[in-house]
């Protein structure tokens, strides 16, 4: 079987409630804030399905030994949040995966080029090629962004198809750039938008989602 970009937006009315709460221009920055926090706890909570490693066993409850299944704490598990808004959505994941480690990637992109550089880059020299790996950026734009997180991700060990990218909203310059790079990879939205404008802005989008976390 050919291997290709899966995007999955989950039908969930807790994630369309947030949303809706996140790209009202009216919601003031401690709300957007606690919206992108819960984006990030139930869009993980869909993320971490047949992707965190399990691991059969017994136990015995009060009555009787009984099949069961417990999270495999052998396989490492990493949460690469990507600075500055990719914070916004660290502390719910952190809720469904409270083990994982956490590695900042700081990017920012230029104003009027687009083009992404990075400023602080916490990343380990090599990752364990099992590494279940989980980025969290809300905003997939014009791709510039994931992509160069991508590329450091790769080029230290991550496989593609071991990754998780968590965000709000995706846009198609970035999911056609991740397609076209990482088939095997995985991306969990809240929405998919139609367009990003030419200041670099997803249409209808919420905004600076920077911006709005931190009320700058
Ligand atoms: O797909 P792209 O066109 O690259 O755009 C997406 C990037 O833009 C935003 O970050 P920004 O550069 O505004 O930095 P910030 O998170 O510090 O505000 C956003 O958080 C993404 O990282
Ligand atoms: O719409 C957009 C695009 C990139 N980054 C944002 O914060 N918002
Ligand atoms: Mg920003």
């Amino acid at each position: 079987m050919t291997q290709q970009l899966l995007v999955y937006v989950p039908p969930h009315p807790l994630i369309k409630h947030w949303l809706a709460v996140a790209r009202d221009a009216a919601t003031p920055s401690v709300l957007f804030r606690s919206a992108i926090t819960e984006l990030g706890r139930w869009l993980s909570y869909e993320a971490a399905r047949e992707w965190l490693p399990t691991q059969n066993t017994v136990v015995n409850t009060p009555l009787a030994p009984c099949a069961a299944t417990f999270i495999d704490p052998q396989v490492p598990v990493a949460v690469v949040p990507i600075l500055r808004a990719g914070l916004g959505l660290l502390e719910g994941a952190q809720t469904v995966l409270p083990l994982a480690k956490v590695y900042h990637l700081g990017l920012v992109r230029n104003e009027e080029t687009l083009e992404p550089s990075c400023y602080l880059n916490k990343l380990p020299e090599k990752f364990d090629p099992e590494t279940r790996v989980l980025i969290t950026d809300p905003m997939l734009a014009t791709g510039g962004s994931i992509m160069t997180a991508m590329a450091e991700l790769t080029q230290r060990g991550v496989d593609p198809t071991l990754t998780r990218i968590v965000c709000v909203v995706a846009a198609p310059p970035a999911l056609q750039k991740l397609s076209a790079a990482y088939p095997g990879l995985t991306v969990y939205s809240a929405i998919i938008d139609e367009t990003v404008n030419d200041q670099g802005f997803i249409v209808p989008g919420l905004g600076d989602a920077g911006d709005r976390i931190f009320g700058t």
